[in-house]
């Protein structure tokens, strides 16, 4: 049975008097996708920032295989394992795909990474991680390019490898498809999917088809609450999600066309 590695408990933000983010409480299993869903405004993304520490909680706790991490910076969680894939922008442009991966692999070491008399074979760690994930991310014949001169969709592929660099235990992703064509959100989606091999997932992502098919739990918000967790069937089925906004995004509006005979 999977165990915890991720905990929210009662977890409150709120800027002046507006809760964006309202008495959450989640787990999430190691070796799982977890996704967070909800629309505009649910208050997704600010989720994710006080999980990862880039926003202070105003209430509850969080907590990384049970120790309490809610007042821990950014910075630090990241040596706790939590790693949040950025976008397109954190990408070095002037440097090769090898290279953007081989120095976020020597990023695990900090202090080494800059230091002109590190070890050889800490470098040498860096390059063997990196050349796994070129083949992983499937971008080997790219790997020489400069990554300012990839595609939308390997680029968003190589955002997600800087963050597998570092090896964290969780991975947070945060639409990851946005602004892709049809090819890339499938190689997209089997490389989230292959990811819990090795890691913890946490995803927001708007594609209904990507969400169903590949979460092994999701919780559903809602101006700033929970509406509802589950897997995925149990969330398609779920009668307050559907009524409340989901019902076309999930059914692909067949089943609120049946049901209200509505149908074209
Ligand atoms: N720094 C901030 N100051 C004030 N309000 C904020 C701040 N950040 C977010 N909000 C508000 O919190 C609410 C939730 O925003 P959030 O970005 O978390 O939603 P979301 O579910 O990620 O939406 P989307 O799917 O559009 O990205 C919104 O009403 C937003 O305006």
């Amino acid at each position: 049975m999977s165990t915890s590695i991720l905990k929210a408990v009662n977890v409150t933000k709120r800027y002046g008097k507006f809760t964006a983010v309202n008495n959450i409480t989640l787990d999430i299993l190691r070796g799982t996708v977890h996704s967070v869903i909800g629309p505009n405004g649910a208050g997704k993304t600010t989720l994710f920032h006080t999980l990862t520490g880039t926003t202070p909680i105003t209430e509850g706790s969080i907590l990384v295989e049970g120790e309490e991490v809610s007042h821990l910076p950014g910075y630090k969680r990241v040596r706790k394992g939590l790693a949040r894939s950025f976008q397109v922008t954190s990408l070095f442009p002037n440097l090769s795909v090898r290279e953007n991966l081989r120095l976020a692999a020597q990023g695990t070491r900090p202090a080494q990474a800059l230091n002109p008399w590190k070890r050889p074979e800490l470098l040498r760690q860096a390059c063997d991680v990196a050349e796994q994930l070129v083949v992983r991310l499937s971008l080997q014949g790219v790997a020489d390019r400069l990554s300012s001169e990839l595609s939308h969709g390997q680029q968003r592929r190589l955002e997600v490898g800087m963050a597998m660099a570092g090896q964290p235990k969780v991975i947070f992703l945060d639409e990851p498809t946005s602004g892709m064509g049809i090819d890339d959100i499938a190689d997209m989606k089997k490389l989230i999917h292959s990811l819990r091999d090795n890691y913890t997932v946490v995803l927001i992502e708007h594609n209904m088809d990507i969400v169903m098919d590949i979460s092994d739990s999701i919780t559903v918000m809602q101006q700033g609450q929970i509406l509802a967790q589950g897997k995925p069937d149990e969330i398609r089925n779920d009668e307050r999600v559907r009524r409340a906004y989901l019902g076309s995004m999930i059914t692909g509006g067949k089943k609120a066309e049946k049901e209200t005979g509505e149908a074209s």
